[in-house]
């Protein structure tokens, strides 16, 4: 059943079943995309770990990912001993093997959404499930990790994004995302209102975007590079200690600003097929826009990070990044 979950969630089709047993505890189907797996007993070291992907319809890998995870418990290979709440974020764009349909889902998770439309819908009903599963298991550590993979190359090509929020991050998810063949770390510096952020703002959760690769249709991903990463989501599922890695390992950057795109005559001044991290010196003109007049990089060297002209009016165009040394 499990194995067939994702297939039948793009289906549409909302199985008879929505409860049943695996490996080491049980499932409840709570919504389209939306699965719990509940353990009988706690692994010695369990989270309540929240494991999300297809936020963005086109980004299949982690999709391909979760669903090796969960045939594997069909296989028995793998047995439950944490609780996990596993996520197909925007089920129409999935389909539709696009970025999104009407808006960008991953900039609407915030308590005061008022918008209208589809994907505000889905994130409310993605909020509230993250809220009851946190609520259901208040005595755990909290974890979201939302899986994603880029649209363009990237010099290094699996990264994660760290939200900005009060809560701190605990040295230990370093040291398993680096054992995970994690090569970079982007700490943002305000307020972005993704999934991950919403579970680490409001939930105070461990909480990451992680870019696996780069976004190809179904049947097309390389899950061998993303072996390593599959192996900690498992240690997640079975409540295990991860593997560990030095995080000096991994190169660490901090976003130093934010393009915008303000207006229709917004463009980025490099090549479209620019990889992500690719440094710019001082003097080097970024971007133009009519509205706000163009982006020169001061006295500092500057990493572009997902440039992206073609966003929506008022949305992020880039994100601009310095070098940092690793957290002690
Ligand atoms: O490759 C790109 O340009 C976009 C890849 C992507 O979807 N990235 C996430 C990052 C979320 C974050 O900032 O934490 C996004 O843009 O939603
Ligand atoms: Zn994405």
């Amino acid at each position: 059943m499990l194995a067939e979950w994702i297939e039948l969630s793009l289906e549409g089709t909302v199985p008879t079943k929505r409860t049943g047993c695996v490996a080491g505890g049980r499932f409840l189907i709570h919504a389209p995309g939306i699965l719990e797996l509940v353990p009988d007993t706690l692994g010695s070291d369990a989270h309540a770990c929240v494991l999300s992907a297809g936020i963005h319809g086109n980004e299949t890998a982690p999709i391909e990912l979760l669903g090796s995870c969960l045939a594997r418990f069909e296989a028995r290979l793998l047995t439950l001993g944490a609780p996990v709440l596993v996520i197909l974020g925007n089920l129409e764009s999935i389909r539709r093997g696009e970025r999104y349909v009407e808006t960008n889902l991953n900039r609407l998770f915030r308590r005061e959404l008022d918008e209208e439309g589809m994907e505000p819908e889905r994130a409310r009903e993605l909020m509230s499930a993250v809220d009851g599963f946190f609520a259901r298991h208040a005595q755990l550590p909290r974890l979201h990790y939302d899986l994603h993979t880029a649209i363009r190359d990237s010099r290094y090509p699996r990264f994660v994004v760290e939200p900005y929020a009060e809560t701190t991050t605990r040295p230990e998810q370093w040291t398993w995302l680096a054992a995970a063949n994690i090569q970079a770390v982007l700490h943002q510096h305000r307020h972005s209102w993704t999934f991950s952020h919403y579970s680490k703002h409001y939930h105070h959760a461990q909480a990451f975007t992680l870019e696996l690769g780069r976004a190809l249709p179904f049947g097309h991903n390389d899950l061998a590079a993303l072996a390593p990463m599959g192996r900690l989501l498992e240690d997640l599922i079975a409540g295990r200690k991860p593997a560990r890695a030095p995080a000096t390992q991994m190169a660490f950057f901090r976003v130093a600003h934010e393009l915008m795109r303000e207006s229709e005559s917004f463009r980025l001044c490099f090549a479209d097929d620019t990889p992500n991290f690719t440094e710019f010196p001082p003097g080097t003109r970024l971007a133009e826009d009519d509205k706000v007049g163009p982006f020169i990089v001061d006295e500092n060297a500057l990493s572009v990070v997902f440039p992206n002209a073609h966003v929506e009016l008022g949305a992020r165009a880039a994100l601009l990044a310095t070098r940092v040394e690793p957290p002690n």
